[in-house]
């Protein structure tokens, strides 16, 4: 059968919510073995990487995967923990979070599953899993606050994919971005003077977010633009002055110019200026991850220390924080309330009832 249905389903059974967050994805393990595919399905995402497919083929199968695996397989080994990948343990715990507060609110009328864009669990997975609990509205929650074209663009494709496979589609909902959400810049922000309150404050607050190539940018992409209005909303509600803080991006990858400044070119330079404490943090990962941890965490401190500076701090993700999974579950009633107090609970036993009183009669 070309279009899959959903297994045992029967007309009586009560229609059902579905709220699915996900995120990036994380390789299986700290190894090459295992990075290697991680990489391989990541990295061959046309949303991820916009060069033409026959060149990047031969670039990605001829070189990068030949190189990469290893050098990542050792950058992860520094992040992992005894329950794996800080990726996924973050993320699992804030759908554990949420889904507590959803039943608090809702009840089993809605079910919450999480997923991952590349790896496991698939979002193939979690919508097999919704589908056939009787889910008829599905809302998409990815938890990546600003914008861009590489991975909210590219999760909504993972979902349009799936659903090219299936019979009776869900009706679906789809949260683009969060960027501006007041009660995610109040987390941010009380993240962020929670820190100083312990620590006091630094020469200067650095905004680090993940880049993507400058071209991206100049085709449409309004991810930079977001970047910087977090920033610029994060500020105003710390009441902060335009030189007490600064937006740089980290994380490049291959030859081409990606958005400026880098976080580590910047963080080379500052103590030559005269900046020789920084507290780093990084509003657009929602969880702890390689990206944050080794890189922010580790190889950027050194390049600070290493230039001339004194103190260096890392103001963690808002990962499963009461505040933040609060944030999200409130995030997430705004844009399922109508469907919840809309629903009867009677799912399709009335249609069925209807149809066959029309076929039964048709028949007399
Ligand atoms: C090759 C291009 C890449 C683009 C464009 C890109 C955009 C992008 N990525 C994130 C978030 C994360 N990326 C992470 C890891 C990671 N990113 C790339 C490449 C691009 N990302 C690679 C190759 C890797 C794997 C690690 C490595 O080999 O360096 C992660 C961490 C995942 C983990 O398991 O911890 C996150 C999160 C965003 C938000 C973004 C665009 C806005
Ligand atoms: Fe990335
Ligand atoms: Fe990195």
């Amino acid at each position: 059968m070309k279009y899959r249905s959903q297994e045992s389903f029967t007309h009586e059974q009560a229609d059902k919510i579905g709220v699915l967050v996900t995120n990036l994805g994380t390789p299986d393990a700290p190894t090459k073995q295992a990075l290697r595919p991680y990489l391989k399905q990541f990295l061959s995402d046309p949303r991820v990487v916009e060069v033409p497919k026959l060149i990047w083929w031969f670039v990605l199968n001829g070189v990068i995967l030949n190189i990469r695996p290893k050098r990542s397989a050792h950058a992860y080994s520094t992040v992992w923990t005894e329950e794996g990948s800080p990726l996924l343990t973050h993320t699992k715990a804030q759908a554990k979070g949420i889904t507590e507060r959803i039943h608090a609110a809702y009840g089993n009328k809605v079910l919450v599953e999480y997923a991952m864009r590349y790896g496991q669990p698939s979002i193939e997975s979690a919508i097999d899993r919704l589908l056939n609990q009787g889910v008829r509205k599905l809302f998409v929650l990815p938890l990546y606050p600003q914008y861009c074209a590489s991975t909210s663009g590219s999760t909504f494709d993972a979902v349009a994919n799936d659903f090219t496979q299936r019979r009776w589609l869900p009706e679906l909902r789809f949260l683009n971005q969060y960027h501006d959400y007041d009660d995610y810049i109040a987390c941010v922000a009380e993240k962020i003077e929670r820190h100083w309150q312990t620590n006091g404050k630094a020469d200067r607050l650095i905004f680090s977010y993940h880049g993507i190539p400058k071209r991206y940018l100049m085709n449409g992409d309004p991810y930079h633009c977001q970047c910087y209005k977090t920033t610029r909303l994060v500020a105003e509600k710390l009441g902060i002055s335009e030189d007490e803080y600064m937006t740089c991006f980290q994380s490049r990858f291959g030859r081409e110019e990606w958005l400026t400044p880098y976080t580590d070119e910047t963080l080379k330079q500052l103590p030559e200026e005269g900046v020789k404490s920084v507290q780093m943090v990084c509003p657009g990962f929602s969880s702890d991850c390689l990206e944050t941890i080794e890189e922010i965490g580790v190889e950027n401190r050194d390049y600070f220390m290493a230039s001339g500076g004194e103190r260096y701090e890392y103001i963690a993700a808002l990962n499963s924080d009461t505040s933040h999974l609060d944030m999200l579950t409130t995030l997430i009633k705004q844009n399922i309330d109508d469907w919840c107090s809309a629903d009867d609970g009677l799912g399709h036993q009335n249609t069925r009832r209807e149809s066959l009183a029309k076929q039964l009669g048709a028949k007399k």
